[in-house]
């Protein structure tokens, strides 16, 4: 028997671009709820319950609501897109190259928790630095970021996009988080390994999909003897071994003028970069991932495979 799947709000954003890198996948049997029947809590309890693997693409309410409708099964597994259980103990964090164990840890696991998609970025530049004694304990990390706009789901898409809707954006790129209280704070806090919460700056820029992710280090504030190359070094071991997550040499960063927000757009991979002069004194960490791939619905179908080799 094929393992059943179901994405409980496939009609979103995130749950259309499952849908869409499970098109012709013959090793699964994909359940479905019509559009008109999204909401339908009854239909979605059966669905989910009857799943082998269910994946949440769900606001965070709905995300909790759907975990205690399967509350009495001990088959259906999660993968769960939202905010909601992404520092919770007993879920494993669904980014499989934070740690050479990960992988193991959502294969096995019953419940996995989708990384958000800044959070994707700003832990793959700053655990490996913090696991290699680079990083110090207390340092002040700060993470700025710009996100294409379909990372704010349906709503913001509208909004971007339908100059008849009452609260249309104009704006061709703009701050938010402004109170410095983004729900993807603690998560990574809590995955970054950091001993305090990073001031995190994110932005929407006026096109649908890609994202630039940066944490600027000074290194003089870091271990001794810290440089551009110990850095990009650290990061090259740690990503070594996997096609997910690359590190681009750093003659290559040295040549380029500009980095384009949209150039992983449609991709599940994410690129590192470290930016700086060498025997310089400051460095800037970048990653470019696309919101929706390996920021999104790329890793949810990943943590699904992996579950699946189980
Ligand atoms: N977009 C992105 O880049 C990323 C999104 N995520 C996360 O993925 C999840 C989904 O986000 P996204 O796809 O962007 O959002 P969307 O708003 O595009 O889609 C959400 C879907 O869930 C449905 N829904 C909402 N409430 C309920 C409910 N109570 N019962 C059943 N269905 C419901 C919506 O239906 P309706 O149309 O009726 O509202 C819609 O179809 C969120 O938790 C988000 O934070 C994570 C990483 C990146
Ligand atoms: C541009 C934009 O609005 N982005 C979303 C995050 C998208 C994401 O990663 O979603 P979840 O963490 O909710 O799963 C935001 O800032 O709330």
């Amino acid at each position: 028997m094929k393992p059943k799947i179901f994405i409980d709000g496939e009609h979103g954003t995130t749950g259309l671009q499952i849908r869409t890198r499970m098109a012709g996948r013959t090793d699964v049997e994909l359940l479905s709820i019509p559009e008109a029947e999204r909401r339908n809590a009854a239909m979605r309890e059966d669905l989910l319950n009857d799943a082998d693997i269910a994946i949440l693409c769900l606001p965070d309410d709905a995300s909790r609501e759907a975990v205690s409708m399967v509350a009495g099964n001990n088959r259906v597994r999660i993968i769960d897109t939202s905010t909601a259980h992404r520092v919770a103990p007993d879920w494993a964090y669904g980014f499989a190259e934070m740690d050479k164990a990960q992988p193991e840890k959502i294969r096995e696991a019953r419940h996995v928790a989708n990384p958000g998609c800044y959070p994707t970025g700003a832990i793959a530049l700053i655990r490996p630095l913090r696991q290699a004694g680079i990083l110090p304990d207390g340092y002040p990390v700060t993470v700025n970021a710009v996100s294409g706009y379909t990372g704010g789901g349906k709503q913001m898409i509208a909004q971007m996009e339908d100059e008849q809707n009452p609260d249309h954006i104009s704006a061709p790129h703009f701050l938010y988080g402004l109170t410095l209280k983004h729900k993807h704070v603690p998560e990574m806090k809590m995955h970054g390994l950091l001993e305090r919460a990073p001031i995190f700056s994110p932005s929407v820029g006026r096109f649908p999909q890609g994202m630039i992710v940066q944490v600027p280090l000074y290194l003089d504030d870091l271990a001794a003897g810290a440089t551009l190359e110990s850095i990009h070094a650290a990061l090259v071991e740690h990503y070594a071994g996997q096609s997910i997550v690359e590190v681009a040499p750093l003659a290559e960063s040295a040549q380029l003028a500009r980095i384009d927000a949209t150039e992983l757009a449609g991709k599940d991979t994410m690129k590192l970069f470290v930016f700086g002069t060498s025997g310089g004194t400051h460095v800037n960490l970048v990653a470019l991932l696309d919101n929706l791939g390996k920021g999104a619905s790329g890793a949810a179908v990943q943590n699904m495979d992996l579950m699946l080799s189980a």
